[in-house]
């Protein structure tokens, strides 16, 4: 439940206290419109805000990240609520742990921070499938984010057990949450349904009450169909753009009461085989600085971006499919690993010219650890694993049959059928309508043939005799998560063609990699004591001790090609060296045992292995890699990484 002593004020000053706090009663947040100012409990106030994704930062790690939030000199913390997040199945629901959002509510109110709360439905946030769980898919025809009955009654269902558990926590009821988002950038979706904003907002009223303050965020092309009577309008946009007009823009559908900027981008997202994308400091802290002159309240997004661990990225479609890579360190004002950079002292600098800013120093970086190289073994290749992978066996269908189908929702599935004749010279093999969702590793009789992949001129071409099984792995690289107002199915969406022949008769194997690596320690002496040698989708793994205290890390696997990895059966997300521009994978301390245990290292690797089976943890990151160009540290560990042309 809410606090009751949001403050946290020693309990024998609390009596004396309340009598001069705001009682609940009194405690409240609202729209000044005759002085263009939001007051915070009758007291004029303006919000310098920071994003900050509970859902990308390990719990344990939460605190350390929402104090340094503090004393960078903001007073709210701004965070969505992934649906799929917490409701992994219908009538499923998961709040604990790191998906524990109330924990997170009361660490904000620990370290003095407000809470601007953004519950969705839909998110967008380079998140999977912008936070939409993806069994709303099993109706196949559903449209999601419209006045689609099958929509709504899924969304009704959710915020019906969301809000309620958020009630207590409005301000005015003795929490923390000063506002809440309706939807995500409307304004950008073709859909452009008002009958489903006007659902929504009906919705939030009905179970959040009449007193909080709701509001829709648009950048300046979506104000129009984004915004709706009775939500207060606020935009987005970045150091870039034309504030003067964006302002102006806004001011034709909030005439009076405070402008709000709702994501000044402080940095930019990452897509798999693109350039990393920063944004200067000098052009961040100007736009800041010239938005809090003009009194507007501000949240930058974000202020701390996180990871993307596990299969949890979502993907952009401009021309082709980009995937956002596993780091969301969106050079963002702190970084990846939680360490305060030189834009965010910069941020400070400017806040502390317009309201107090806590005194004393920010935190030191978090101790850094190196270690390696580590050299791993084959454990196997993923079919020898078949039958644990998926003990509930094949699903049989003439065509195949999409993830959603078959209520797979992340990660790997595979497609098996059997060569009903000889292909005694190289044939292609290749699926219609760009039918491959997202990327394809394609093997007969266990043998690697190559890939295919959405949106890419990849040619696979093989042979093979009568009776040969052809296996085609297929794996979810993270659900569409903005624009595309079509559904973003995942797998073989068409069935693929040998040549001229249509292949049919398909079993489908749902791949629970993940239980598999969790548990693998006792499926350990099962596997086969003479792996095979390496062909495709192969399991490689270590133990390694840490040294001394260790720290925090960065996972480097020069020469591996694209894969999964898990540290201690935590999913630290996806790695694809090949492409870049993400080299390394950030590892909080806090996934390691301490000294003198083994930690366990255990990669998937989807396509070609490196001469030399090593990895090293470095104590940097690289996430700027340009494309073919792989840095690689020589194994002896030294201190700057070799640049190797080519790849
Ligand atoms: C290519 C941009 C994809 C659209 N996303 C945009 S504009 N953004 C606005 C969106 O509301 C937020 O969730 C983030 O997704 C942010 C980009 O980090």
């Amino acid at each position: 439940m809410a606090p009751k002593n949001p403050l946290c004020l020693p309990s024998l000053l609390l009596p004396l206290l309340t009598l001069l706090l705001p009682q609940a009663d009194t405690r409240s947040f609202v729209v000044d419109r005759d002085h263009n100012r939001f007051l915070l409990d009758g007291t004029p106030f303006r919000y310098v805000s920071g994003s900050l994704h509970y859902f990308r930062v390990p719990r344990v790690l939460w605190a350390d990240r929402l104090f340094k939030m503090r004393m960078s000199g903001l007073n709210v913390v701004q965070f969505y609520v992934p649906w799929n997040y917490h409701e992994p199945e219908p009538g499923v629901y998961n709040f604990n742990g790191s998906r524990d959002l109330f924990a997170f509510l009361k660490e904000a109110t620990l370290a003095n921070l407000l809470v601007i709360l953004r519950p969705g439905p839909y998110i967008c946030a380079e998140w999977e499938m912008g936070g939409l769980p993806a069994w709303l898919l099993r109706k196949p025809k559903i449209h999601l984010r419209t006045s689609d009955p099958d929509f709504l009654a899924a969304v009704d269902s959710w915020f019906k057990v969301l809000l309620p558990r958020i009630y207590p926590w409005l301000y005015h009821n003795g929490g923390n949450i000063i506002s809440i988002q309706v939807e995500n950038e409307y304004g950008s979706y073709r859909a452009c349904d008002v009958s489903y904003m006007r659902h929504l907002a009906g919705l939030f009223r009905a179970l959040l009450g009449d007193k909080i303050l709701l509001f829709t965020t648009d950048g300046p092309e979506g104000l129009k169909c984004g915004s709706l009577q009775g939500l207060y309008t606020t935009v987005d946009f970045g150091p870039a753009d034309n504030m003067t007009k964006i302002f102006g823009l806004l001011r034709k559908y909030e005439p009076r009461g405070p402008l709000v900027n709702s994501e000044y981008y402080t940095g930019w997202l990452d897509y798999w085989g693109q350039n990393h994308s920063t944004r200067s400091v000098p052009a961040v802290t100007k736009g800041l600085e010239k938005m809090l002159k003009l009194g507007a309240s501000v949240n930058m997004y974000m202020f701390h971006g996180g990871t993307n661990f596990g299969y949890w990225n979502g993907a952009d479609e401009k021309g082709r499919f980009l995937p956002i890579t596993t780091s969301y360190d969106y050079d963002a004002p702190i970084s990846e690993a939680g360490d305060p950079t030189p834009k965010l002292l910069a941020i400070r600098n400017v806040i502390s010219k317009f309201q107090e800013v806590p005194l004393g120093p920010l935190p030191p970086p978090s101790p850094k650890m190196k270690l390696g190289p580590l050299t791993l073994h084959l454990d196997g290749n993923l079919l020898d694993f078949l039958d644990l992978l998926c003990p509930q066996g094949p699903i049989h269908s003439i065509l195949p049959m999409t993830f959603e189908a078959v209520n797979q929702v992340h990660g790997y599935m595979l497609y098996r059928t059997y060569l009903t004749y000889t292909v005694s010279e190289p044939t292609q093999l290749w699926v219609p309508n760009n039918g491959v969702h997202d990327r394809a590793y394609v093997m007969v009789d266990g043998v690697f043939q190559g890939v295919l992949e959405r949106n890419m001129k990849h040619n696979v071409f093989l042979m093979g005799k009568v009776g040969d099984k052809l296996d085609v792995l297929l794996e979810n690289m993270g659900r569409l998560s903005f624009g595309s107002n079509s559904s973003d199915f995942k797998g073989l969406l068409q069935p693929p063609i040998l040549g001229q022949t249509v292949l049919t008769q398909w079993m489908m194997f749902p791949l629970k990699v993940d239980n598999l690596v969790k548990w693998w320690f006792p499926i350990q002496p099962l596997k086969s004591s003479h792996p095979q040698a390496p062909s495709g989708p192969t399991f490689y793994s270590t133990t390694f001790p840490i040294l001394n205290s260790g720290g925090d890390t960065f996972l480097f696997l020069p020469g591996w090609t694209k894969g999964q990895v898990w540290i201690n059966g935590f999913n630290l997300g996806r790695y694809w060296t090949k492409r870049g521009p993400q080299q390394t994978l950030y590892v909080p301390r806090p996934l390691l045992f301490p000294r003198g245990t083994h930690n366990r290292i255990t990669l998937l690797e989807l396509e070609n292995v490196p001469p030399q089976p090593q990895i090293q943890f470095l104590d940097r990151p690289i996430l700027n890699s340009t494309k073919h160009r792989t840095y690689i540290y020589s194994l002896s560990g030294a201190s700057e990484p070799m640049e190797l042309s080519g790849h």
